[in-house]
C-alpha cells in the first residue's frame, strides 16, 4: 500500500453499511481517528462520529445474525460481510464504557481490508499491555473483588487479547511477597483488584523488588531510588479507593479496565517513610496522624462492617476530639511551580507535572546531584487535631475534591496540612468543606504547605528521647481518662499510611518525584461536549 512521509498510510475511505444505511467511513492514521459520516445533507438527528484510534479496544469479524438478515432487504442481497469495532465511549463523570459499532459491506475483500488495517493500527500502539499479572484481594471492600474481576474486567481483557496470570491472595502480604519472586520481565504491568491497602502492597512489592535488583539500600533515607517502570493498574474493589478516584476521576472497575487496555500511563510521586535510619513504608495518597490515624486504627477492629466502618469510626473519632502535641519540621518544595491554594487542578497532561518530569530528567543527567541538605527547614511546634501529608488530592467518593484539591500527582511534592487544636464545631466546619465548594484551608487553625520532605516527633517521644521500641510500647497507652472533656492525651496517635497503620510515630518523610507509573491518565477535563463521542444519534438511526 502507498505510504505517506513518516511511514504513515493515506486515509482508508469506504462507503460501508451501518444499520440500514450507507455511511462514509474513514480510517485516518495521521489524524489518529476512525470517523463515520452520513453522506446525505445534514439534518436534525444525524451526526458525524469519530473515535480516536488510541481508544479503539478491538476489532472483530462479525457474523450477521439471523435477526438482522431476516429483516426486509437483507434477504434479497448477497450475504453481507461485517466487522465490529469496540471502542471507548465516554459517559458522564469520567465514566468509560465499551461501546461497539458494526459496519458491513457486500465485498468480502473490502471487509477484510478494513479488519486488517484496524488490526495493524492496534498492533502499532506499543504502550498497550499484552500480558498482565493480576492480584485479587477477595476480602477488600464489600468482598466483591473476585466477582468484579471475573464479570466486569476479565471479559474486556479477553476482548482486547490481553493474557493474564491471576493470583487470588490468600493472606495479607501475599501479593507483595510474590512480587519478589516472580519473573517480572514477563509482564507489561501488574493489576491489583482491591482498595488502597491492596495497591500499597503491590506498590511495595514492585518498588522493593526494583531497589533490591539494583542494589539500593531502602534503609538509607537519602538513597536515590530507582524508578519503577512497570505500570500498576487499579481495579477498585476496596473501601475508599482514593488512589483510583484521584487518578482516574471515578472508582469504577470497567473504566479502570479500559484505561489499562488502552495503555494509559500516569507517573506518580511516592514518599518514603523512615524511622531512625530504618525504612518503614512508602505511600502515594494520605499519610495522616491524629484524626485519620485514629479513624483507621478504630476501623480495623470493625472490618466486618465493610466500607461503613469508616463512617462509624469517623463519627466516633470526631466525637473524641483528641489532639496531639508534637514538632513538625519541613523543607518547602521550592522547585514546585504550584501552590496548595491554587484554583487550577492537576488534570490530564498537567503542565506542572510535565515541568517536574523535565527537572527530573535534568537531575538524572547530573547524576542526581542536588543540594537539598543546604535548603532551609521550617519548624512548627503545636497541638494538632490532624497532620495530613498528601501526595495527591486524595479525592474519593466521600470527598470528590479531596483533602488538598490542588495537589499534583507527579510534581515531586506533597501538601502538608496542619489542623491545630480548635473547637469541635470549627473542626466540623473544616470537615464539611471537604464535601462542598468552600475552601477548607480558609480557617485560622488550618495551615497548608507544599513540601518535599518533613519530619515529625510527638511530644511524648521528645520527652522520652526514646528509641523506636520505647515509642512502640507507649503508643498503645490510653487517652487521658481523668480529663475526658479537655481531650488532652497521654498517648501517641497512629499514622494512617495509604490505609495501613504505622508503628512508629517519629518519622522522616521524603517525596520521590514520579517513582512509579499507573495505567491511568489523570483526571480529564470534561470533554463530554465534544460531539465526537456522542454516538446516541447514530443509535437512534439504527
Ligand atoms: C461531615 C462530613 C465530613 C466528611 C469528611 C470526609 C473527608 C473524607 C476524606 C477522605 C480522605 C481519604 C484518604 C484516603 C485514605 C485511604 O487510603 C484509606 C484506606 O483506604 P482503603 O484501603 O480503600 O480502605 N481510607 C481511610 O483512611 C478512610 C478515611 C475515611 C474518613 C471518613
Ligand atoms: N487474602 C487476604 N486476606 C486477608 N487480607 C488480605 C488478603 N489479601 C490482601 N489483604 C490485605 O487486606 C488489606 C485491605 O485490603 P484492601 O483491598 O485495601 O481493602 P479495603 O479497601 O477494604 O481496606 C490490605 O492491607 C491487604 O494487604
Ligand atoms: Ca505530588
Amino acid at each position: 500500500m502507498e505510504q505517506l512521509p513518516g511511514g504513515r498510510r493515506p486515509p482508508l475511505v469506504s462507503t460501508l453499511g451501518l444499520g440500514r444505511r450507507s455511511w462514509e467511513v474513514t480510517l485516518d492514521e495521521e489524524r489518529g481517528r476512525l470517523a463515520w459520516r452520513d453522506p446525505r445533507p445534514p439534518r436534525r438527528g444525524s451526526e458525524n462520529c469519530f473515535v480516536p484510534t488510541s481508544e479503539i479496544i478491538a476489532v472483530e469479524e462479525t457474523e450477521f445474525n439471523k435477526k438482522q438478515r431476516n429483516t426486509g432487504k437483507w434477504q434479497k442481497m448477497a450475504k453481507p460481510h461485517a466487522f465490529t469495532v469496540y471502542y471507548v465511549k465516554k459517559a458522564r463523570n469520567h465514566r468509560w464504557r465499551c461501546s461497539d459499532v458494526t459496519f458491513w459491506c457486500v465485498d468480502e475483500h473490502l471487509c477484510n481490508q478494513w479488519i486488517q488495517a484496524l488490526k495493524e493500527l492496534l498492533e502499532m500502539q506499543k504502550c498497550r499491555p499484552k500480558h498482565l499479572l493480576v492480584y485479587i484481594n477477595p476480602y477488600g471492600g464489600k468482598r466483591q473483588g473476585k466477582r468484579i474481576y471475573e464479570q466486569k474486567v476479565a471479559p474486556l481483557f479477553s476482548l482486547a487479547s490481553i493474557s493474564t496470570d491471576v493470583v487470588i491472595t490468600e493472606h495479607a502480604n501475599h501479593a507483595k511477597d510474590n512480587l519478589f519472586e516472580v519473573n517480572i520481565n514477563k509482564y507489561d504491568g501488574v493489576v491489583c483488584v482491591g482498595g488502597d491497602g491492596m495497591f500499597s502492597e503491590v506498590m511495595h512489592g514492585l518498588i522493593g523488588r526494583m531497589q533490591k535488583d539494583s542494589g539500593i539500600d531502602q534503609n538509607n533515607p537519602k538513597a536515590p531510588l530507582v524508578q519503577c517502570n512497570i505500570r500498576i493498574g487499579i481495579i477498585p474493589a476496596g473501601s475508599t479507593d482514593c488512589i483510583c478516584y484521584s487518578t482516574v476521576g471515578i472508582a469504577d472497575p470497567v473504566t479502570s479496565a479500559l484505561h489499562i487496555i488502552v495503555g494509559d500511563c500516569q507517573p506518580l510521586d511516592v514518599s518514603s517513610i523512615h524511622h531512625n535510619n530504618t525504612f518503614v513504608k512508602y505511600y502515594v495518597s494520605l499519610l495522616g496522624y491524629g484524626f485519620y490515624g485514629d479513624i483507621l486504627k478504630d476501623s480495623e477492629k470493625k472490618r466486618w462492617m465493610g466500607p461503613m466502618r469508616y463512617d462509624y469510626s469517623g463519627f466516633k473519632t470526631f466525637l473524641s476530639h483528641h489532639y496531639y502535641e508534637g514538632t513538625i519540621s519541613f523543607q518547602p518544595a521550592k522547585h514546585a511551580l504550584g501552590s496548595p491554594r491554587d484554583k487550577d487542578r492537576c488534570r490530564t497532561g498537567c503542565y506542572i507535572c510535565k515541568e517536574s518530569e523535565q527537572q527530573l530528567a535534568e537531575q538524572h543527567k547530573t547524576c542526581g546531584l542536588n543540594h537539598e541538605e543546604d535548603e532551609e527547614w521550617k519548624v512548627i511546634k503545636g497541638k494538632f487535631l490532624a497532620i495530613n501529608a498528601v501526595n495527591m488530592s486524595c479525592a474519593c467518593p466521600r470527598s470528590p475534591k479531596g483533602l488538598s484539591p490542588a495537589a499534583h500527582l507527579a510534581d515531586g511534592s506533597a501538601d502538608l496540612i496542619l489542623v491545630r487544636k480548635c473547637s469541635r464545631f470549627d473542626f466540623l466546619r473544616y470537615l464539611v468543606r471537604h464535601t462542598n465548594h468552600d475552601d477548607q484551608f480558609d480557617f485560622s487553625f488550618v495551615d497548608v504547605y507544599r513540601v518535599k520532605s518533613f519530619q515529625f516527633t510527638s511530644k511524648l517521644s521528645e520527652d522520652n528521647e526514646s528509641s523506636v521500641t520505647d515509642i512502640g510500647k507507649k503508643r498503645f497507652g490510653q487517652f487521658c481518662r481523668d480529663h475526658p472533656v479537655c481531650c488532652c492525651n497521654i498517648a501517641n496517635s497512629t499514622w494512617n499510611c495509604d490505609g495501613e497503620t504505622l508503628d512508629s510515630s517519629a518519622i522522616e518523610v521524603r517525596v520521590h518525584c514520579q517513582l512509579m507509573k499507573l495505567f491511568a491518565r489523570g483526571i480529564e477535563e470534561n470533554c463530554k461536549d465534544e460531539a465526537a463521542y456522542s454516538h446516541s444519534s447514530v443509535e437512534q438511526l439504527l
